[in-house]
């Protein structure tokens, strides 16, 4: 006997459904989420949130006519699973699967692509804007979650909207939740309109009493307001210029169909507050949120266990000790982070620090102008950013940091290529995009150790340093207890050729250096450990360059402007004409998947390394003896 989901391939399927039938859809879907992210790992505890919601907003609205723009987007699963791809949810994340993202290539339901927070209301009103303009009759929707609705941005488009000609909706899924608990005045603002529920029941009740007679409606609409006006301040939302429904029960689907079903007939810009338990219906992801966000793959039945084999030291967890034994040493040390405490390795910061730590939300425009204003009082900021993030605060870092030579440390995790989270969070540009800025440096540790040294080296300095390493584990070199740097803008040679004069140097800039030095072996060429994008080694690069006929660069991020680039310039600027071929990362985005198939799938693995420079320099590459007239 199919199941009721079973049914469903599209939302039409859906609204042909009788309400009653809603809450068993709800529970199947559910169900359905929890395992099928068991198996493939993923977002979960915020998709088991969204599945009554989820079938609300497709019952009641026309979609895709309709448009739903959901943010952060993490928590599209029902959703994508009621637009006919749950047959393809055992590819999630996937080479070549679906995406863990909505993303406007993969469907028609997908309206809008998300994965950075707060994007929403902006570009829900651009299409609710445009609908007007053409004359359309279709209603836009954003959905976004209290974590996301602490950014900047979503304050930028509630102002707009709240004046705007448009017919928007604005969904409030608050689940007191980010990814770890939330922080700030809003949580707190939030948390009062949630203690005033009963007064929205009853006003809600009263909505679905008047809801048939317009002209009374409106009476009471703004006997209403009075009475809010005597009984309730006017919500945050409602200053905005939005009518505020709420807050009401995201899980309660008599409550969620018939409230839609009476805003989608109303005019102008609408905010309804619902209230959602993240993790809702499994237990364990309910006892523990934050666990549950973005689990790998397990057995539902038992939940999270300790791997067998304790796994690798990852690049996050060298950073969290580093920033430990570093606040221990130095008191002027404070710890940012927006909104990633877990994924950027400050939880034990926190617990030990508690009052040198600042989550200041998903906020990253924020985090670095609040770091420089720490900065220019004599503390001494570091910046846990993940290098994709960072782009959001390219301005701040700019003008609030560099111009005025204001010293911090970026930790920039997740730089590279991350996998599963695909081409919305790699973190390919961040060479690119801070080098070219004054009072910048860009350090490229190639281990866990040398990211340990390179932090120490970045915080001593008299200007900002990113420190950039890649998500997850690291190379299994042990990290040396001590706070000792390297020397600030040096590299090294790590492998020198066996014939000596000639041929070719291989220059890497960070954890790829490993796969360089197994090329190497098989080409005979130098290898240069370069450790630093900004400043370069030019000493290096030069002798390198004066006893090679050729050199490779080779880096995880973008060729176009990367560190290969930097070395062009350095040769251009030295007048040192030579053969270059730059390995990296095209100029396209790199899609989802495993993190090491991606990287072979751009010839940034030993072998990849190895034909790109025997297809370039052809028997340079295999012969002792130089063939080219050693120039320079
Ligand atoms: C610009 C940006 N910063 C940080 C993140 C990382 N991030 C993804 S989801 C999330 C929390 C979102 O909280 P909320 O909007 O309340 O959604 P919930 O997970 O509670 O459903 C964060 C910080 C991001 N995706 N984009
Ligand atoms: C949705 C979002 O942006 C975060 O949950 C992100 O997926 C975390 O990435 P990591 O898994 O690399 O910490
Ligand atoms: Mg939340």
């Amino acid at each position: 006997m199919a199941t009721l989901l079973e049914t469903i391939h599209s939302p039409a399927d859906l609204r042909r459904l009788a309400r009653g039938q809603l809450p068993q859809l709800a529970d199947e879907l559910r169900a359905f989420v929890l395992d099928s992210v068991s198996r493939t790992g993923g977002h979960l505890s915020s998709n088991l949130g969204t599945v009554e919601l989820t079938i609300a907003l497709h019952y009641v609205y026309n979609t895709p006519e309709d448009r739903l723009v959901w943010d952060v987007g993490h928590q599209t699963y029902p959703h994508k699973i009621l637009t006919g791809r749950r047959e393809r949810m055992p590819t999630l994340r996937q080479l070549g699967g679906l995406s863990g993202f909505p993303r406007r290539d993969e469907s028609e339901y997908d309206t809008f692509g998300t994965a950075h927070s707060s994007t929403s209301i902006s570009a829900a009103l651009g299409m609710a804007v445009a609908a007007k303009q053409k004359g359309e009759d279709r209603k836009s929707v954003a959905i976004i979650g209290d974590g996301a609705m602490t950014a900047g941005m979503a304050f930028e488009a509630l102002n707009n909207a709240g004046v705007a000609d448009s017919d928007l909706l604005v969904i409030l899924n608050d689940n007191d939740m980010s990814i770890s608990p939330p922080v700030g005045a809003l949580n707190r603002y939030l948390a009062q309109l949630m203690s005033g529920q009963f007064y929205s029941a009853a006003k809600n009740v009263g909505k679905n009493v008047l809801k048939v007679a317009p002209p009374l409606f409106e009476l009471a609409k703004r006997l209403e307001e009075q009475a809010k006006g005597m009984v309730v301040p006017a919500t945050l939302f409602e200053k905005f210029g939005f009518n505020y429904i709420g807050p009401i029960d995201g899980h309660d689907l008599d409550s969620l169909v018939p409230t839609l079903e009476n805003i989608r007939q109303l005019k102008g810009p609408q905010f309804l507050h619902v209230v959602t338990k993240k993790g809702q219906g499994y237990k364990l992801a309910e006892a523990d949120p934050v666990a549950y966000h973005g689990p790998g793959k397990f057995d539902p039945k038992v939940g999270l266990t300790a791997p067998a084999t304790p796994p690798k030291k990852t690049f996050t967890q060298v950073f969290g000790q580093w920033l430990c034994d570093m606040a221990a040493r130095d008191e002027r040390l404070v710890g940012i982070t927006p909104a990633m405490r877990e994924g950027s390795g400050l939880v034990e910061f926190e617990k030990r620090f508690p009052a040198r730590y600042f989550d200041v939300g998903i906020a990253e425009q924020h985090a670095l102008t609040f770091a420089a204003g720490l900065a220019c009082e004599g503390l001494k900021p570091v910046v846990a950013i993940y290098s994709t993030f960072l782009q959001r605060a390219y301005d701040q870092l700019i003008h609030d940091v560099a111009l005025q030579k204001l010293p911090m440390v970026l930790a920039l995790d997740r730089a590279g290529l991350v996998g599963a989270d695909g081409a919305t969070h790699a973190g390919a540009y961040d060479i690119a995009f801070l080098r070219c800025i004054p009072n910048v440096s860009v350090a490229c540790p190639a281990d866990e150790n040398e990211c340990r040294q390179l932090l120490t080296t970045a915080f001593g300095q008299d200007h900002t340093v990113a420190v950039r390493y890649p998500r997850g584990a690291g190379v299994g070199v042990e990290t040396q207890p001590g706070l000792e740097p390297l020397p600030f803008g040096k590299g090294e040679v790590r492998r020198r050729r066996a014939a000596g004069q000639g041929g070719i140097a291989i220059l890497a800039f960070g954890t790829l250096l490993h796969p360089s030095l197994q090329a190497a072996g098989k080409l005979d060429a130098t290898v240069a450990n370069m450790r630093w994008a900004k400043p370069l080694d030019t000493a290096l690069l030069l002798e390198l360059a004066q006893s090679h006929e050729a050199l490779v660069t080779v880096e995880e991020g973008c060729v176009m402007g990367g560190a290969g680039s930097a070395v062009l310039e350095a040769l251009q600027a030295a007048g040192i004409v030579k053969p270059v071929l730059q390995l990296g990362l095209p100029d396209v985005f790199i899609e989802h998947g495993d993190p090491a198939k991606l990287l072979s799938l751009q010839g940034l693995d030993a072998a990849g390394i190895e034909s790109s420079v025997r297809d370039r320099f052809g028997e340079l590459a295999s012969r002792g003896t130089p063939s080219l007239k050693v120039v320079g």
